[in-house]
């Protein structure tokens, strides 16, 4: 099985380009006035249209009021919306229902009660995404370079994505502990908050297609 992977928080044509040069399937625009990635959505509108049948866009909101989603889908038209905020079931249904996007929902994680909570969602949202909980009063929701212990997703029914602190030393590793089917990662592949490092991507997109998860290896 191949692992898929997304860049996010690529804010610049050369990122763009070096995430697809690495070969990733998607890359993350985020929008999120606190984040060092933040984009306007004129920004992002280059962005996408730039990125349009290369590699798949991913539209990261937090918590999105219905203006934002309307100018996001219409104007930059990204393949996919990832909610990152407190969305509930119901929420993430009319968003997926109005744009007719696929929708990933994010679900924070501390400990494996919160990976079981994610069920609400199934059936809703296209793809789960499993990123550590941000620690109380932080900034951002994610982004953060933090990491939980993998080997409570076992259990987790598939598919799901993974992120949280992930980087080219670990990826493999967290595949093969979690069962992902695609990995994001923001932090491990930056040399400061919000700037990219194309060396960083390209080592980070090598070590996840080199894993392949435990119980899906060849005996
Ligand atoms: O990256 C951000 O700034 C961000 C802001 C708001 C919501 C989500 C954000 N990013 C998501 O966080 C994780 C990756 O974090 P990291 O690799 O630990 O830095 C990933 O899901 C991003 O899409």
């Amino acid at each position: 099985m191949t692992v898929e992977v997304k860049i996010c928080g690529v804010r610049t044509p050369a990122s763009l380009d070096a995430a697809i040069a690495a070969g990733a399937d998607f890359v993350g625009l985020v929008f999120f006035a606190k984040s060092p990635r933040n984009l306007s959505p004129a920004d992002a509108e280059r962005l996408a249209t730039a990125a349009r049948g290369r590699v798949k866009t991913v539209a990261v909101l937090v918590d999105p009021d219905d203006a934002l989603i309307d100018t996001i889908a219409v104007d930059v038209r990204p393949d996919v919306l990832q909610l990152h905020g407190s969305e509930t079931p119901e929420r993430a249904a009319a968003i997926k229902a109005k744009t007719g996007l696929t929708v990933f929902k994010a679900v924070p994680v501390a400990e494996a009660a919160d990976v079981s909570a994610a069920a609400r969602y199934e059936g809703i949202a296209d793809r789960i995404l499993f990123d550590a909980k941000a620690p109380a009063g932080a900034d951002l929701p994610g982004g953060n370079g933090l990491r939980f212990d993998w080997a409570i997703l076992e259990g987790a029914s598939a598919p799901f994505a993974l992120s949280g602190g992930l980087d080219a030393s670990n990826v493999a590793e967290a595949i093969r502990l979690s069962g992902a089917s695609l990995v994001d990662v923001s932090s491990g592949v930056e040399t400061a908050p919000g700037e990219k490092d194309p060396g960083l991507i390209a080592q980070f997109v090598q070590a996840a297609r080199g894993a392949a998860p435990e119980h899906k290896k060849a005996s």
